[in-house]
C-alpha cells in the first residue's frame, strides 16, 4: 500500500483557535510558553525546530520572554529560523525583516548561530525571481533533503496582519493569493512599501504544524472581527487554514478582540 503523505489535504481544515490575554504583555507571556511547547514537540519529533517569522510588531512581542530566561527552557542549537516574508533591500536596511528581528530578538541571544538564520542573499537583490528561487531552494534543503517532498511543514509560523487584512507579503486581491506552485515568491507591486519583496505562499503557509498569528491593540479589532466573523469575505489573512493535522491559532489581547463574535478558547498547552 502506498504510504499516506503526511499532508495530504484530504480533511476540512480545523476551525481557527482564539486566544485573548488582558494585555500584551500576557500575551507575549502566553506566546512565548506556546513556542516553547511546538519547540519541544519538534524536537522531540525530528529534533529540531523549524520557525518562521515576520516583520511588523512581531519580533518584539515574540522576543519579550525569550529573551533572558534562566529555566533552560530553551533549546536554541535547534532552531533554524526563516522569514514568512522579506524586503528587498541590504539586510542592514532599516525595512529589512532580519534587521528589524536582530535588533529586537536574534542580537539578543547570543547561542543563536548566524547559521540558523535564514536569510536572502543580498547579492540578487536586482532580480527578485532569482533571489526569490534561492530562497526558496534554502527551504527544499531544509525540509526536502535528498528526498523530494511536496510542500515543507514548518514547526511553526508566526505572522501578523495588516489593516487591509494581508499576511506575508500577500495583499487583497493580488495574483500571489492563487498561486499553488511556489513556495516562495517574489512580489513587486506591493501596495505597502517598501514595494519589493518575497513571501511565503498559501502552499507553505497552509501545511505547517501549527500558524498563529499575533494580534495586538485596538488598531487589529476591525481586521480581526472581518477575518473571524466573515471568513467568506477571503481577506488574505484569512485564507490561512493549514490542512489537518495543522492548526491555526489567534493571539490577541482583549483590546484587538473586543468586537469579534467568534467564541474565545481558554488558552491550554
Ligand atoms: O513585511 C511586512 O509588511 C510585515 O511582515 C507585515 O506583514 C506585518 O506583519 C503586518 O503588516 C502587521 O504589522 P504590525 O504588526 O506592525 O501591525
Amino acid at each position: 500500500m502506498a504510504p499516506i503523505e503526511p499532508n495530504a489535504p484530504s480533511q476540512k481544515p480545523a476551525p481557527p483557535i482564539l486566544y485573548s490575554f488582558d494585555s500584551s504583555d500576557d500575551l507575549s507571556k502566553k506566546l512565548a510558553d506556546f513556542v516553547i511547547k511546538a519547540q519541544n514537540d519538534a524536537i522531540e519529533r525530528r529534533n529540531k525546530f523549524t520557525l518562521a517569522t515576520s516583520g511588523g510588531s512581531l519580533p518584539k512581542m515574540l522576543a519579550k520572554y525569550l529573551v533572558g530566561r534562566t529555566d533552560n527552557a530553551l533549546r536554541w542549537d535547534k532552531w533554524e529560523i526563516f522569514f514568512a516574508d522579506e524586503r528587498l533591500v541590504p539586510l542592514d536596511h532599516e525595512d529589512s525583516n532580519y534587521q528589524l528581528c536582530h535588533q529586537e530578538f536574534f542580537s539578543k541571544v547570543p547561542e543563536l548561530k548566524r547559521s540558523q538564520i535564514h536569510t536572502i542573499d543580498e547579492s540578487l537583490l536586482d532580480d527578485a525571481e532569482e533571489l526569490s528561487d534561492a530562497y526558496e531552494k534554502q527551504l527544499v534543503q531544509a525540509f526536502a533533503g535528498k528526498e523530494a517532498v511536496r510542500n515543507p511543514v514548518f514547526d511553526l509560523i508566526l505572522l501578523g496582519m495588516g489593516p487591509d487584512g494581508h499576511t506575508c507579503s500577500l495583499f487583497p486581491g493580488h495574483e500571489l493569493l492563487t498561486e499553488q506552485d511556489r513556495w516562495v515568491a517574489p512580489i513587486e507591486d506591493s501596495p505597502k512599501p517598501p514595494p519589493r519583496r518575497i513571501t511565503f505562499t498559501y502552499p507553505v503557509l497552509n501545511h505547517a504544524h501549527r500558524v498563529a498569528f499575533v494580534l495586538a491593540g485596538e488598531g487589529k479589532q476591525e481586521m480581526l472581527s472581518k477575518c473571524l466573523d466573515q471568513p467568506e469575505l477571503g481577506l488574505p489573512a484569512s485564507r490561512v487554514r493549514p490542512s489537518p493535522p495543522g492548526d491555526i491559532y489567534y493571539f490577541t489581547d482583549h483590546a484587538a478582540s473586543k468586537t469579534t463574535q467568534y467564541a474565545k478558547s481558554e488558552f491550554k498547552l
